[in-house]
């Protein structure tokens, strides 16, 4: 990245922060007014110091003295105060804007297709959640006023010297050009050295987050030690971009202090000159030292501020990358509110690949009358999970059409139309809460009345009775402490108490065993007879029953018919039917 494109991103981050932080201006005013007070003070001390040492004690005058330290005092605790209303204000102001941004991008990152975060991995998205905006949060802070609150000084005293003693403001400036090539060399390197650092920490936690997800996994394969050798390369890696970037920002304070120091000896060496040709006074040099201190000071902030910035515009631009990623399936500008199903729904000529030039579904039609029980069949990977994600928009179609009520669903806003589908997919996911919280997940409003009625239907009772804390037992992370079958029960549960017209049960009863498959199969009975539904199962004793069932075979619909007319049409189904029932 050339320099210029660096300025241009720290402009785009500070108007960014700008932007944020005005809407608290009264405060943003409060606490720049205290910062204008305390430069006024820093500037004010020393020359009470410097009248001390060249008036009052020539003078021997007690009361002078006592006026004088009696106004150093009151400077100072004026600073101490106004730095402290300064500092807790600016603080207020940044918990507020990070917390402001912190939702927003939550919001925004929630409104994703589903497609982003197959591709993203979720380490990345946490570290730029925790991370990336922590930085950004250290840059809105009270250090960084006080950068502020030591430019303003820094306009004082130079003004100040400037016209008190030109020649000798000028020898101390030479020291300021050293100072920006110092800059100019540590902020790229420090710059790109934390990008590494930041990209290593995203590898750290994307495979913690993947090696914890899978446990189960590493237990059964014993690969502790294999998975720990993989951390270890990361965190190696990690490591030294680390003390990378620490070299730069060691080197840096030290190559300042070095200039900081060649000021001293120029205001000590130029100003003893003065003073044996009685030009200047000892409080003058006293002054000015002081003085000098006040214009190294911002130096100082400025250089330290110069990595927090390299830091900053990393985090910030990895912040703009998620806010610049946009949902591509999009709610309409005005969208139609899907009340309920009237006619059923319908793929009509649908194709689509997760890839483009990728057909996983080719040129697919058929229908979901209103009322009737579909079962959609084939073998692994035809397609029938997909055609579930295209049926509640998690994907769009590449050509044809998903109708619901003979309108593209397109048209549907994106609540009603998944409020009105229930779906009890191959991966039950439960959140990590009660029971109760998992049932009522989604359907908030249930009374306590239908939330018993509905764990009765979902053959839930006597589990449930059974555990000492009831509905109020908690599922643990992702389910764990429960069995697979209980796990789909829950999930059939919640499916219940949302009573949504049209169904999607994908492998239902997978995990369930011959006797909860039983039980769970009369009330998925019952609920199916009065709803609209896709059922996709591999056991096909499930489905005898259905209207209409579909095979399906490389994305496409190959045969369709009740069970019986399948079997003497004796193709597919027939044989998919005889290789499971010989
Ligand atoms: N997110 C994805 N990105 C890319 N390809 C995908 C994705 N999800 C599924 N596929 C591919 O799409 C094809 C159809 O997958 P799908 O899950 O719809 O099959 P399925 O019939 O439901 O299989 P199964 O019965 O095993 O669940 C498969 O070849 C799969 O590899």
């Amino acid at each position: 990245m050339t320099s210029e494109e660096t300025q241009g991103s720290v402009i785009e981050m500070l108007r960014f922060i700008f932007k944020r932080v005005w809407t608290q201006w009264p405060m943003l005013l409060l606490s720049l007014s205290s910062l204008l007070i305390i430069a006024g003070l820093e500037f004010s001390i020393p020359q009470v110091t410097q009248r001390i040492i060249d008036e009052v004690i020539p003078s021997k005058s007690v009361s002078q003295l006592s006026i004088n330290i009696g106004l150093l005092l009151l400077f100072a605790s004026l600073l101490s105060i106004f730095s402290y209303i300064s500092t807790y204000v600016m603080s207020r102001i940044s918990q507020t804007a990070i917390v402001e941004l912190r939702e927003d991008l939550y919001r925004h990152v929630l409104k994703q297709d589903f497609q982003f975060f197959e591709t993203q991995k979720t380490g990345d998205l946490m570290t730029r959640f925790s991370g990336d905006i922590k930085t950004i949060q250290d840059l809105i802070s009270p250090n960084t006023l006080k950068l502020v609150s030591n430019m303003l000084t820094f306009g004082f005293v130079m003004g100040f010297m400037l016209v008190k003693d030109w020649r000798l403001t000028l020898l101390i400036s030479l020291t300021f050009p050293m100072l920006y090539l110092l800059n100019f060399y540590f902020s790229r390197h420090l710059r790109q050295a934390f990008r590494k650092v930041r990209q290593s920490t995203s590898k750290i936690n994307n495979q913690l987050q993947a090696s914890l997800t899978s446990i189960l996994l590493i237990k059964n394969f014993a690969t502790e030690d294999f998975e720990t050798e993989r951390f270890k390369k990361v965190n190696t890696e990690n490591k030294e971009n680390y003390l990378t970037a620490m070299g730069y920002q060691t080197m840096f304070a030290p190559s300042i202090d070095f200039v900081n120091y060649l000021g001293v000896a120029i205001v000590l060496g130029y100003g003893t000159l003065q003073v044996f040709q009685g030009e200047l006074t000892v409080g003058n040099i006293i002054a000015y030292l002081a003085y000098l201190k006040l214009l190294q000071n911002p130096i100082r902030s400025f250089t330290q501020m110069v990595s927090r910035f390299q830091q900053s515009v990393v985090s910030y631009e990895r912040i703009m990358e998620l806010y610049e990623v946009e949902p591509t399936i999009i709610e309409p500008q005005q969208g139609l509110v899907l009340e309920s199903l009237k006619e059923g729904a319908e793929f009509s000529g649908v194709s689509f690949g997760y890839q483009e030039d990728q057909v996983i579904l080719d040129d697919v039609s058929f229908k979901l009358p209103e009322g009737e029980v579909t079962a959609l069949v084939g073998s692994s990977g035809s397609g029938k999970t997909t055609v579930t994600r295209l049926l509640t928009r998690l994907y769009d179609p590449t050509s044809g059409q998903v109708l619901i009520d003979g309108k593209d669903i397109k048209n549907y806003t994106m609540s009603s139309l998944r409020h009105n589908i229930g779906i009890v997919s191959q991966d039950v996911e439960l959140i990590d809460g009660s029971i109760r919280e998992n049932i009522l997940y989604g359907s908030l409003n249930a009374t306590e009345e239908q939330l018993i009625q509905t764990i009765e239907a979902a053959k839930l009772t006597e589990f449930i009775e059974e555990l000492p804390r009831g509905v109020e037992t908690q599922v643990g992370e992702r389910g764990i402490k429960l069995s697979g079958g209980q796990k789909q029960r829950i999930a059939i549960a919640r499916v219940l108490l949302k009573d949504a017209p049209l169904l999607i049960l994908d492998e239902a009863t997978a995990s369930l065993d011959n006797e909860s498959e039983r039980h769970i199969q009369m009330s998925l009975d019952n609920l199916l007879e009065r709803k609209t539904s896709l059922v996709i199962a591999h056991r096909l004793s499930t489905i005898h029953n259905a209207d209409t069932i579909l095979v399906m075979d490389h994305g496409k619909i190959i045969e369709q018919g009740t069970h019986t007319e399948l079997l003497s049409q004796n193709g597919r189904y027939a044989s998919l039917y005889h290789s499971q029932f010989k």
